[in-house]
């Protein structure tokens, strides 16, 4: 997929190694609306907290939106048409859709919004997502909440990393030739942000899963 650098509502995406960062491109208004939207997802399809494959407890906690969502049991990682409860995820809701019309450059539709937070001590660890079957098609990550240390590495794991603090509002683009780095989250600056009720930070990310 060639690299684009479109401008969004005036805003203009910077880059880190080939992803595009969308610093601010919701404001305090969409923050809110996506958040109360994200509300009647978690009470259809409550917060679960992941075991990896090796039995250790995720940090994160999450849940999902759409056709697919993620889970982690000691089956392995892999998408899920049901919650670990059993029922089918709540519909992505139309304000996270309109992110991904603005900023993923794709036709497809996402099938599969993760929603994960973080408490203020949670972190995740770097990883690559290749859980997906296409890899030309994006991951689009939203950030609302407390602050968060963002790393980016490369395309095999170790080597030299650099890091970025991602804000409530921030959008990231991870596609092209930027798909497939390694990525994780060192740490949440807590009470950085008002938006959530508690201290702590939500991140989506909306991707083509089949
Ligand atoms: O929280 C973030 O910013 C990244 C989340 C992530 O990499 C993932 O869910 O795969
Ligand atoms: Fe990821």
């Amino acid at each position: 997929m060639p690299l684009r650098l479109p401008n969004i509502n005036g805003f203009a995406a910077s880059e880190l190694r080939g992803m595009r960062v969308f610093g601010g491109l919701l404001d305090a208004e969409a923050q809110e609306r996506v958040v109360a939207d994200l509300r009647d997802v978690t009470a259809a399809a409550p917060l679960f907290s992941p075991v990896t494959p090796s039995g250790k407890a995720m940090s994160v906690r999450m849940t999902s939106a759409g056709r697919f969502g993620w889970v982690s049991d000691s089956r392995g990682y892999r998408y899920s048409e049901t919650h670990p409860d059993g029922v089918a995820w709540p519909a992505i809701p139309q304000s996270v859709r309109n992110i991904w019309d603005a900023v993923s450059g794709t036709a497809r539709e996402p099938e599969c919004c993760l929603i994960n937070f973080y408490g203020p001590e949670a972190k995740m660890g770097m990883h690559q997502d290749r859980d997906e079957t296409d890899f030309t098609q994006p991951v689009v990550s939203v950030s609302l909440g407390d602050d968060a240390l963002f790393r980016v590495g490369n395309r095999t794991r170790g080597g030299k990393t650099e890091s970025i603090w991602l804000r409530s509002g921030d959008v990231v683009v991870m596609g092209g030739e930027a798909r497939l780095l390694f990525h994780g989250v060192d740490r949440i600056a807590e009470g950085t942000s008002t938006l959530l009720k508690s201290a702590g930070r939500i991140n989506l990310t909306l991707r083509v899963v089949s």
